[in-house]
């Protein structure tokens, strides 16, 4: 068997068509969403990143705001424009790239910004919505791997997900989606402490490989037609690689590569949770 890849930039570049023309209304009505992304320091990963997450604002016509800070600036100066972005109308949603340099608070600059402006999703007022059931800023990877699943037609109702990885942004939250009512699955959430992982994978309908160890998913432990999702990615000497080793699209029924997968997506859903925050200021005023 040959897995269907499941297309990142294919889905993508439909939810911008979509976003494109609800950026075109909002602003007939005199609303232009904006996005701002504040990156601290000089990592070119980090720089690159961002710098789609703005060619992707222009795509669609969302106005973005840029603070580009130096490495060693400090916890109150990062709080500054943390608050003068709260107060700024113009940005409708904004992120604070991750990670932040060692010296810095992650958890205290992510709690500051205001939980209506969190555009990723991640600020705990709204990771606590998600939990109660409440309407709320949904994670934007986690989303993205929802979405690529229903645009690919494969089955939730039911099916038994496993997730490789507890990280913030991607292991912990996407198990809260899947387990909605509306998607229905079971999820298992496996970690460096599991016991037997290729047993757990061997039993998963649905692989969501989110641990940044590269190849850690064998063809050998993946059930014949089973979904999975390459969402971890390292940095290594010949490029990016992700969790899932070479091999595995003969045994899977759907593949999501890394790159051209789930990252895609990610930053779709970032600019989608902006355009809603502006289509509910919108229908307040
Ligand atoms: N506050 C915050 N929010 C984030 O969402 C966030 C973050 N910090 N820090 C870093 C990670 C990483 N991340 C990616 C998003 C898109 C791609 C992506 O689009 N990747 C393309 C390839 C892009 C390329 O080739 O440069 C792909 O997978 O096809 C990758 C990685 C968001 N992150």
């Amino acid at each position: 068997m040959t897995a269907t890849i499941l297309d990142g930039k294919a889905t993508r570049d439909e939810i911008f068509v979509d976003l494109t023309a609800r950026v075109a209304t909002l602003r007939e009505k005199g609303i232009t969403p904006g996005l701002a992304t504040v990156l601290v320091g000089d990592d070119p990963g980090s720089a690159a990143y961002v710098r789609g997450k703005h060619n992707d604002c222009a795509k669609v016509g969302i106005t973005s705001i840029r603070r580009d800070l130096p490495a060693d600036i400090t916890q109150a100066d990062l709080e500054a424009v943390i608050d003068e972005l709260n107060a700024n109308p113009d940005c409708t949603g904004y992120i604070v790239q991750l990670p932040l340099p060692k010296h810095l608070d992650e958890n205290a600059a992510l709690e500051r910004i205001d939980p209506d402006k969190d555009a990723d999703g991640l600020h705990p007022i709204n990771l606590g919505r998600l939990v109660l059931g409440k309407e709320a800023a949904l994670p934007c990877t986690p989303r993205g791997i929802v979405h690529l699943l229903r645009r690919y037609d494969v089955e939730l109702d039911g099916a038994h997900a496993v997730v490789i990885g507890r990280g913030v942004t991607v292991g912990r939250p996407i198990g809260l989606l899947l387990t909605r009512r509306s998607e229905n699955s079971t999820v298992t959430l496996c970690h460096t402490g599991t016991r037997d992982l290729a047993a757990e994978v061997s039993r998963a309908d649905i692989v969501i490989a989110a641990a940044g160890v590269p190849g850690l998913i064998t063809a050998d432990m993946v059930k014949p037609g089973a979904a999975v999702l390459d969402v971890g990615v390292t940095r290594t000497e010949d490029g990016l690689r992700g969790d899932v080793a070479d091999g595995v699209a003969e045994v899977a029924g759907f593949l999501s590569p890394n790159p051209g997968g789930v990252g895609p997506l990610t930053r779709a859903f970032l600019l989608t949770n902006v355009v809603e925050r502006a289509e509910r200021v919108a229908a307040e005023s």
